[in-house]
């Protein structure tokens, strides 16, 4: 049995190369390494895929090729695994949700020095229930949106020391939804922040949050 149904997603976004946010494109990452051609495009896809498997109730012949072929690329994979520090995933500061997976996927619209804003579309994998998204993905939103802007607004590597989320009303899935972030104050290495997160005018969740700039050597 199939259902039809529109497709909601919008039209991808993310550039193939890297655009920083005063529009030059790089290649690099933040600390200097070479990013693959298509590198981004490539995360943007396994996106979408996890999207497609959580809408779907896939025959046994794709569950076997698709189980044949992820064990495949697995297998690839693994003979390229890197140190931490080399690692591409999660460094990407140029590319909507860095390119880590988890990380929902933030598009920056305007950044200064104390705020920024951008907008964020949850697919059906980020879903709770019921048309709304899981109530774990959006801390988890503002973690990284809120420590990325400790770091843009002039901090050095930080730490989430507290990050406290109300859910103000719903956040439907499948919706461009508008997120906010600014810094609230500074003291030495603490730096307060707060954002939003919303639908049209109505407000769906806010943070506040605390980042602790590290000392040296502090892991
Ligand atoms: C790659 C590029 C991409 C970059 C983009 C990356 C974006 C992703 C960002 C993700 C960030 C994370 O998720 S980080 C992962 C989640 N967080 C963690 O694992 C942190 C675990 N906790 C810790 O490591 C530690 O507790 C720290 C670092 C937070 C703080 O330890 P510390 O450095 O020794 O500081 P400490 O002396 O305790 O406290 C300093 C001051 O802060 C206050 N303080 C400390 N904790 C709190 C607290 N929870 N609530 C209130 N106040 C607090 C203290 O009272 C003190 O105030 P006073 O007496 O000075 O007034």
């Amino acid at each position: 049995m199939s259902h039809e149904s529109p497709d909601p997603r919008p039209e991808p976004v993310a550039p193939a190369a890297l655009v920083r946010t005063d529009g030059s494109v790089t290649d690099r990452t933040w600390d200097g390494h070479l990013v693959p051609e298509g590198y981004s495009d490539m995360i943007d896809g396994v996106r979408e895929l996890l999207d497609r498997i959580a809408a779907a109730v896939p025959g046994a012949d794709l569950v076997a090729s698709t189980t044949k072929a992820v064990a495949e690329l697995n297998d690839r994979f693994a003979e390229h695994a890197v140190a931490e520090p080399d690692q591409l995933s999660g460094r990407l500061i140029t590319v909507p949700g860095r390119a880590q997976l988890a990380v929902p996927a933030v598009h920056i619209d305007e950044i200064g020095e104390d705020g920024m804003s951008g907008h964020v579309w949850f697919g059906r994998h980020f879903l709770g229930s019921n048309g709304v998204v899981h109530g774990g993905a959006i801390p988890m939103l503002f973690d990284d949106l809120l420590g990325r802007f400790a770091i843009v607004g002039g901090g050095a590597r930080s730490r989430t020391a507290f990050l406290h989320v109300d859910y103000r009303s719903v956040a439907p899935i499948e919706t461009t939804l508008r997120v906010t972030a600014h810094v609230e104050r500074v003291e030495g290495r603490k730096h307060f922040l707060r954002g939003e997160l919303l639908d049209g005018d109505r407000l769906c969740a806010e943070a506040s949050a605390l980042f602790l700039t590290l000392k040296d050597g502090q892991q």
